[in-house]
């Protein structure tokens, strides 16, 4: 009763009155339930049809509610979801400062954001706090450092030319039109299958099924998080969600088992898996029972057996979504934008020729990086960044005192639309303002220690895999393509990417 009483009632008292004690105001949010139905009812009214025209200024559709919150109230407002306070944060001295290393131990994700991410992350490194962060990172960020990556380009490479086949026989039985977002989710599942878990999408494809319709279940189960004790509630999706969560965890341990039995029988260095993330995660858990068996373990964290499959959900999730939306993206953007589409391809012929890229030649890719980056600031997979303060923590040199309990949240699509930081054009597809580098407040993959531990894994996946299809492929937007961009967890097509394929004729197959 205490707890209750302290976190609906007397934590959000005094996290309001610090707030309110600096001036950081917002809409008036009703007991328990806060602002999330304003917002629910923002959402539904803006995305409720398609843009219309082909227009890239989403953040109006996406966040409604930053946008009339931050005319209203200033560009640092606070509203409330359920019992939590989110602290709106777009200054960049305060965003980078938030990110950076100086707030790591004292920052994390919420209770709530841990709690709908439960079944289909657990434990896994996106929601890890404190030691147990430190201690997965450490784990498993070698596994994705620049030297294991060059590896890793031929996997990804024959994964392609998997789908690129694939893509040519869907246009020879339907005809040109082809909806590629299915197509990359594919792609982008086999990738990481492959490389990290040993592994094909084929296997892997019922772990996909499976964790994205737990992602969608937990999403409506997760809606009356906000009523206090609501998790131990029956519902109507508990049942299921277990159901499908017992079968996950069945398929995970069993692949995790038969690269136990590879490893053990001396076959794993040259394998896949033994460069990859599986096999770290293997080396980990082996170490850990070592020490058990010595009675060396001091309760250090470490990976025991739920942790490996939380760990395991956790990369099928992020390495497979947020990968394939920036495929999806790019190539509806490259599709509607045909004069940097031939610039690409030109620049893929004069560095690759004939043959598929290979680690060497994608550093020479730069007019594709300059896409790349120009589709993850139009349309990033993740719009919002969240960190929770566990202690009272301030910002921009004590301008902001965050205390303990709220979390902050950063607009980062509203951030990478803002003609105050990108100039009036804004909100168009002009790849060349990345031409001398970085671009100015460009937060893809977040920054700091708390960054996308995939991040360098990412870009060269969409090296590689927009390199082949342009080399193959010629494409135009389908007149069946609608313009509905939504959130759902990340940002997606509603209806898809239908695109006219051309398959380019070459006098001998590239792939
Ligand atoms: C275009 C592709 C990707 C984008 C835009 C992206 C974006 C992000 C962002 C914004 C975060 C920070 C989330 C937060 O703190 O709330 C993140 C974290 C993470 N990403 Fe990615 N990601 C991508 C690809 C990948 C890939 C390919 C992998 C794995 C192979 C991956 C694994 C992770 C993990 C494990 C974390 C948690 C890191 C930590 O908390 O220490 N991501 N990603």
């Amino acid at each position: 009763a205490w707890v209750t009483l302290c976190c609906y009632v007397l934590t959000p008292v005094r996290i309001r009155r610090a707030l309110a004690g600096q001036g950081v105001r917002g809409p008036p949010a009703r007991l328990l339930v806060g602002n999330l139905r304003d917002v629910s009812a923002l959402v539904a009214e803006a995305t409720a049809g398609d843009v219309g025209s082909l227009n890239h200024d989403i953040v109006g559709r996406l966040l409604p509610h930053y946008v009339r919150w931050s005319k209203a109230y200033g560009k640092l407002f606070v509203y409330w979801y359920g019992s939590e306070p989110r602290v709106c944060v777009t200054d960049p001295g305060m965003v980078r400062e938030l990110l950076s290393s100086r707030h790591a131990h004292a920052t994390g994700k919420s209770w709530m954001q841990r709690q709908g991410a439960r079944h289909f992350i657990g434990g896994g490194l996106i929601m890890a706090n404190g030691a147990a962060w430190v201690h997965q990172r450490h784990v498993v960020a070698p596994a994705f450092m620049a030297d294991r990556l060059k590896g890793r380009v031929g996997h990804m490479v024959e994964c392609t030319r998997g789908a690129v086949r694939a893509l040519r026989e869907a246009v020879a039985r339907e005809g040109n039109e082809v909806e590629v977002g299915k197509h990359m989710a594919r792609l982008a599942g086999d990738i990481i299958a492959r490389t990290e878990f040993d592994t094909s999408y084929d296997t892997g494809k019922r772990i996909f099924s499976l964790i994205e319709e737990l992602q969608r279940l937990t999403a409506r189960s997760s809606r009356y998080l906000w009523v206090p004790g609501s998790q131990y509630f029956p519902s109507k999706y508990r049942r299921e969600i277990r159901r499908l969560n017992a079968e996950l965890e069945r398929l995970l341990q069993e692949s995790i088992q038969r690269s136990r039995e590879i490893a053990d029988e001396g076959r794993t260095p040259s394998s896949a898996c033994g460069m990859g993330l599986l096999g770290m995660l293997l080396a980990e858990t082996e170490k850990k029972n070592k020490k058990k068996r010595n009675s060396d373990d001091k309760g250090e964290p470490g990976y025991d057996a739920q942790m490996m499959i939380d760990e395991c959900k956790t990369f099928f999730f992020a390495g497979h979504e947020t990968s394939a939306l920036l495929l999806t993206w790019a190539i509806m953007l490259l599709a509607t934008n045909p004069a940097w589409q031939d610039r690409a391809r030109a620049e893929v012929a004069a560095v690759c020729g004939d043959a598929p890229p290979t680690a060497d030649h994608l550093p020479k890719l730069t007019v594709l990086q300059m896409v790349i980056n120009e589709t993850l600031r139009l349309y990033p997979p993740a719009t919002l960044l969240p960190r929770m303060a566990f202690e009272d923590i301030t910002l921009g040199s004590g301008e902001l005192r965050v205390p303990r309990g709220a979390s902050v949240w950063i607009p980062v699509l509203a951030i990478h639309h803002d003609e105050a930081v990108w100039g009036p054009d804004a909100h168009e597809f002009r790849p060349d303002r990345f031409a001398s580098g970085r671009g100015r407040f460009f937060l893809p993959f977040a920054s700091g220690p708390r960054n996308c531990v995939g991040q360098a894994y990412a870009m060269v996946e969409a090296k590689v895999v927009l390199a082949m299809v342009l080399a193959s492929f010629r494409f135009g937007i389908s007149d069946e393509y609608r313009h509905a961009p939504v959130n759902v967890l990340t940002l997606r097509p509603r209806h898809g990417v239908p695109v006219r394929l051309l398959p380019l004729a070459t006098t001998r197959p590239r792939y």
